[in-house]
């Protein structure tokens, strides 16, 4: 996927400007940045649900306006920061959902379908809640199964708003080194938006830095991922903590507060 000179405003606020990116086969990125500083605005735009306000979006060359939505669904996968479940759908359902892009003619899912929903749940380790409604579910549990759903769908990008909120702290390192091994072996591309700095640094190949005020910072993560960008882009100082092989991220004090948020 390739964004060229994106602008994203929403009302009167400039959160995206110029952006020139590309995501490539086997990346993994994170897009960091405050509260209201324009992520999930760029996922969903991304993902086709909103126009940009400027430039355009490209999927394997293709503007992303003209792709049908069926072959776009084969393409990309979207989880959202929240949902709101209305009806009684039991899980298996929910998952099956995902496999509707697959669907040419036939109306009912065939067995292969139920088998990748269930192989999806077991990657989550949801698959014994199959047959319960999706309203009886814990937040984490629930938040499990939308992974599911977005695995089952098969597509060459996963796009993740906050995937490990509401997970345990054994279901967050599960997933991200889900997230490695489908970027690694699968080549699969990942955008995902994350306030952990450390459990993103774990997985991600590549950061995106919104600043909030239209300017960005995109590279691999040892380049973008520093202390100062992060420290301005966060409005709070940041340390970095080499431990062995391994990078720590740590809130440092904030008698130093870096710039105060000014769009909140
Ligand atoms: N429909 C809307 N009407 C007015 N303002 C909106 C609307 N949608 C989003 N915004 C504003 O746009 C800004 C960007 O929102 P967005 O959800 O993209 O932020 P974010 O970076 O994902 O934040 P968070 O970390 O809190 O999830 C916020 O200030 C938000 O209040």
């Amino acid at each position: 996927m390739q964004a060229n000179k994106l602008q994203l405003r929403i009302a009167d606020r400039l959160l995206v400007d110029g952006l020139d990116w590309q995501i490539g086969v086997g990346e993994c990125w994170c897009v960091i940045g405050r509260n209201g500083a324009g992520k999930s605005t760029l996922l969903r735009t991304l993902v086709g649900l909103r126009p940009a306000e400027g430039g355009s979006i490209a999927l394997n060359g293709r503007a992303l306006k003209d792709w049908p939505l069926q072959d776009l669904a084969r393409q990309r996968a979207f989880l959202p920061q929240g949902r709101n479940d209305a009806f009684a759908y039991r899980v298996i359902e929910t998952v099956l959902t995902a496999r509707h892009p697959y669907h040419e003619s036939a109306y009912w899912e065939s067995d292969a379908d139920y088998a990748v929903a269930h192989s999806a749940l077991q990657l989550m380790d949801v698959d014994g809640l199959a047959d319960r409604d999706v309203r009886s579910l814990s937040g984490g549990e629930r938040q499990r199964v939308a992974i599911a759903a977005v695995l089952a769908q098969d597509t060459p990008l996963l796009l993740l708003d906050e995937p490990t909120s509401a997970l345990d702290l054994a279901h967050q390192v599960s997933v991200m080194s889900l997230l490695d091994k489908l970027c690694r072996e699968q080549k699969k591309s990942v955008v995902m938006v994350s306030h952990d700095l450390n459990l993103a640094h774990s997985v991600a190949t590549h950061a995106l830095l919104l600043m909030g005020d239209g300017r960005w910072f995109a590279g691999a993560v040892d380049e973008v991922m520093q202390a100062s960008l992060l420290s301005e882009c966060l409005g709070h100082p940041i340390e970095i903590i080499k431990h062995g092989t391994r990078t720590i991220y740590l809130a440092g004090d904030s008698e130093h507060e870096v710039k105060k948020n000014e769009y909140e």
